[in-house]
């Protein structure tokens, strides 16, 4: 059993990235910058929010944080968006989901310049995905594709289950391992909440996605022998035990799966770092689509 280090693996991305910025400076180019719009003071979003604006600096991209209360409008944030598009400063930015009631958030990704939206969300560029055309990649499944390529998992005729159908996870991440590609070229099924047969379904997976957002969803049962296992969860459980009152659960029950599979990634330290350096990586991407 190997232990896929996400965190690792995001370091070494990063150190590429400061890199790039080190040449591009030296070329006298533009140092990305990347914007986040963070809605409220929900702890989990701020700490993401937080991570992305502390990777920016390690990497020696520009960043700004743009923080409103919870009490915003729609129009003023739709208003906030356009003012970002327009920006030539802006190379791409990110609206932190999820957003409070009163905002509809695809209202939201519709309104972003699909050439500055380097979460990957739009539908010109989910389009951009299925059709194979360059575009950007939502940044949770490129890192899982990454952390695939870069492990050097062999994905091709394998089967491969991904539990949960978000748009920004599951469904996604579902068509980039069954596009001709490598990694890629997997024979891909998408469970959700309606599927039947859940557990023998998972426990003939070669490869298995948990992208469900339930704490140790996935038990030792539904877990092939020699399984490869990417666990996207990131819960925040209550623990008294611990300084901040919390701990993060991922989707699959580790202590009991790991032993089984070949590959499996940690919460934390796992798919979450790599989200965080693909949103990176498409920063850097978004000036060379957009000829800077
Ligand atoms: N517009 C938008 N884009 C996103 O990419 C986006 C979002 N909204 N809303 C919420 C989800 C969640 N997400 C994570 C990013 C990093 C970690 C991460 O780095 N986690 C660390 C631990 C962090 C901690 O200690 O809390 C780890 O797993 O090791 C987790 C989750 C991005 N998301």
């Amino acid at each position: 059993m190997q232990i896929i280090n996400g965190k690792e693996t995001a370091l070494e991305i990063r150190k590429e990235l400061a890199q790039a910025v080190a040449s591009r400076k030296a070329a006298g180019k533009k140092i990305p910058h990347l914007a986040a719009i963070l809605v409220g003071n929900d702890g989990g979003s701020m700490t993401y929010v937080g991570a992305k604006v502390k990777a920016c600096e390690e990497i020696g991209f520009e960043s700004t944080l743009i923080r409103f209360e919870d009490s915003i409008t729609e129009e003023e944030l739709l208003n906030k968006v356009n003012e970002l598009n327009l920006d030539q400063e802006i190379d791409g930015f990110i609206v932190q989901l999820p957003l409070p009631a009163h905002i509809d958030e695809k209202k939201i990704t519709l309104a972003i310049d699909p050439k500055k939206d380097v979460d990957g969300f739009h539908p010109e560029n989910l389009g951009n995905m299925v059709l194979d055309l360059p575009g950007f990649l939502p940044a949770t499944p490129a890192g899982i594709i990454e952390l695939l390529r870069r492990y050097n998992i062999e994905t091709s005729g394998k089967n491969c289950v991904v539990v949960g159908r978000s748009h920004i996870v599951g469904m996604p991440v579902s068509i980039m391992l069954g596009r001709n590609t490598n990694p890629g070229n997997c024979t891909v099924t998408l469970a959700h909440s309606r599927t039947q047969n859940l557990e023998e379904l998972c426990a003939n997976a070669d490869i298995l996605i948990a992208a469900i957002g339930k704490p140790l969803f996935i038990k030792e049962n539904m877990v092939k022998e020699g399984a490869v296992v990417i666990d996207v969860g990131t819960t925040r459980v209550p623990d008294a035990s611990k300084k901040s009152g919390f701990r993060l659960r991922g989707d699959v029950d580790y202590d009991n799966v790991a032993e089984k599979c070949s590959f499996i990634t940690p919460v934390p330290g796992g798919v979450g770092p790599m989200t965080i350096a693909s949103l990176m990586m498409n920063t850097l991407r978004a000036m060379e689509l957009n000829g800077k």
